[in-house]
């Protein structure tokens, strides 16, 4: 990788270490002055941004995880490999990077039990394409050991490439993984003999906060959900950006206009975050991961993000005045709903009960009745059940009646109501992007959605 300036006076050496002081170690002549300083931190900078950005593409990363503004933040060392044999224009050219840098983790060993570890963790590497599978990776890896005094098997590795395990298991023989809920893999070797560079960590103050699974580096690239209106507004959820501090759960604030909110609610496709409050449900990591399904191992850490973790206790009751709250609870008592479709693709609600709520009038013409004053048409597949999406979410969770479109998703529970009695979970269409979808297309959507940023 070239750039315009004189990379190899910049760097001195063939191997480069940078901190997050970001002091380029060059050659400095006799005339050396703070302006000089600047640009050259200035062209550092230039390069780490440029390094990182390629990275990313090459690891098909939405973003960069490795930057200049990011080294400031974090104590990491980033090793730079140039390439003073072949000059380009005389200034010389950058062959790769690598980036580590201790971590708390809580790391599983063979046995199961979790151990709170500080190792040195292998966070981004990069060898330019056209030098890939030349021995520079190696090259680099090997200073890297040296300089930080570590064996291969003490390493963490930050959810590896399949070229990085082809490299490790190439040059240094880790092949066997101790399985983790995390994102980092270990390997065999790692508890063998931990002393330095794991880290004895210090006794726990009384009032320092855990958090539960270890966050990788790359886990601001996950796609964030944002809540709908008005559960954007009221800071419910607090999430801390530093580590090892767990969301606060606070209480809701007041609404803003409760008309509004009405017509906002109907119009909000329901959101796993809102349900998850609205039902004041344990946000515990079990059932978040059951709401994840599809998503890959080693979500732990973002989920516990997002539950409200403690290691204090339950999450806060359900405050009374949020939306739902007395009425779900009346609800949760009441006979199950069902919803069918006819063959002429009218959907209808019924129940058992025919005080249920939900079988008040509804705008928009739904036909609501309760079972035994007017019973259902037989129901018929809907072209989109033809779906084979749709078809493997409604047989995976059949009704236990041989009903194959009374199938709602666990998120569309039927004891959750707004404070019109309507159960946000039988709305039957919203507009999404102008175009009406109902309740099987959202869910369809946030089932197969594609929860890993690659
Ligand atoms: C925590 C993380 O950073 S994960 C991200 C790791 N980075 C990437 O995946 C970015 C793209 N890849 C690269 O930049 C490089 O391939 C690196 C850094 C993984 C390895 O650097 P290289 O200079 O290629 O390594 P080096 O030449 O020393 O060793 C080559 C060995 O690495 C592995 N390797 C390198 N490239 C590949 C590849 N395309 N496919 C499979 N294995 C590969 C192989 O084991 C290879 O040995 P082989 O050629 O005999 O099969």
């Amino acid at each position: 990788m070239e750039f315009h300036f004189d990379v190899d006076a910049l760097l001195g050496e063939r191997v480069t270490a940078v901190d997050q002081h970001l002091q380029p170690p060059g050659r400095r002549g006799p005339g050396y002055t703070a302006t000089h300083r600047v640009d050259l931190q200035q062209q550092l900078m230039t390069i780490i941004d440029e390094m990182g950005k390629a990275s990313a593409k090459a690891q098909n990363l939405p973003a960069p995880i490795t930057s200049a503004s990011r080294m400031q933040t974090n104590h990491h060392v980033l090793y730079i490999l140039k390439d003073n044999e072949v000059k380009t224009a005389g200034k010389g050219a950058i062959i790769g990077f690598l980036k580590v840098g201790y971590k708390k983790l809580f790391l599983l060993d063979h046995h199961g039990a979790h151990n709170e570890v500080e190792p040195l963790c292998v966070l981004d590497f990069y060898i330019h394409e056209s030098l890939q599978r030349h021995g520079y990776g190696k090259e680099l890896f090997q200073c890297m050991l040296q300089c930080e005094r570590v064996q291969p098997h003490q390493l963490a590795v930050d959810r590896p490439s399949e070229k990085l395990l082809c490299f490790l298991r190439k040059h240094y023989n880790l092949q066997g993984t101790i399985p983790q809920v995390n994102n980092f893999v270990i390997f065999e070797g790692f508890f063998a003999n931990q002393h330095a560079p794991v880290r004895k960590l210090p006794p726990k103050r009384a009032e320092e906060e855990i958090k539960p699974y270890s966050l990788t580096d790359r886990e601001f690239l996950k796609e964030e959900v944002e809540p709908p209106w008005p559960f954007n507004q009221s800071h419910s959820l607090t999430r801390s950006s530093s580590l090892g501090n767990s969301p606060v759960r606070t209480c809701l604030k007041p609404f803003l206009n409760e008309q509004e909110l009405l017509r906002n609610l109907r119009l909000c496709p329901p959101h796993a975050a809102a349900h998850h409050l609205l039902n004041g449900e344990p946000g515990g990591p079990a059932a978040q991961r059951r709401r994840t399904r599809g998503s890959a191992v080693g979500q732990d850490g973002l989920v516990a993000q997002r539950s409200s973790y403690s290691r204090y206790g339950n999450p806060a009751p359900l405050p009374e005045g949020v939306a739902g709250g007395a009425e779900r609870r009346a609800e949760s008592s009441r006979e199950p709903l069902r919803r069918l479709q006819d063959s002429e693709g009218r959907t209808m609600i019924t129940s058992q009960d025919p005080s249920h709520p939900a079988l008040l009038p509804q705008p928009g013409g739904t036909v609501r009745h309760s079972e035994g004053t007017s019973p259902p048409t037989e129901p018929a597949l809907t072209d989109r059940t033809k779906d084979p999406g749709i078809r493997e979410a409604s047989e995976s969770k059949p009704s236990g009646r041989g009903d194959p479109v009374d199938c709602l998703p666990p998120r569309f529970d039927s004891r959750w109501y707004d404070r019109a009695g309507v159960p946000w979970g039988k709305q039957l269409s919203w507009t999404v992007a102008g175009v009406s979808r109902d309740a099987q297309w959202i869910h369809y959507k946030q089932e197969y959605r594609n929860t890993r940023p690659w």
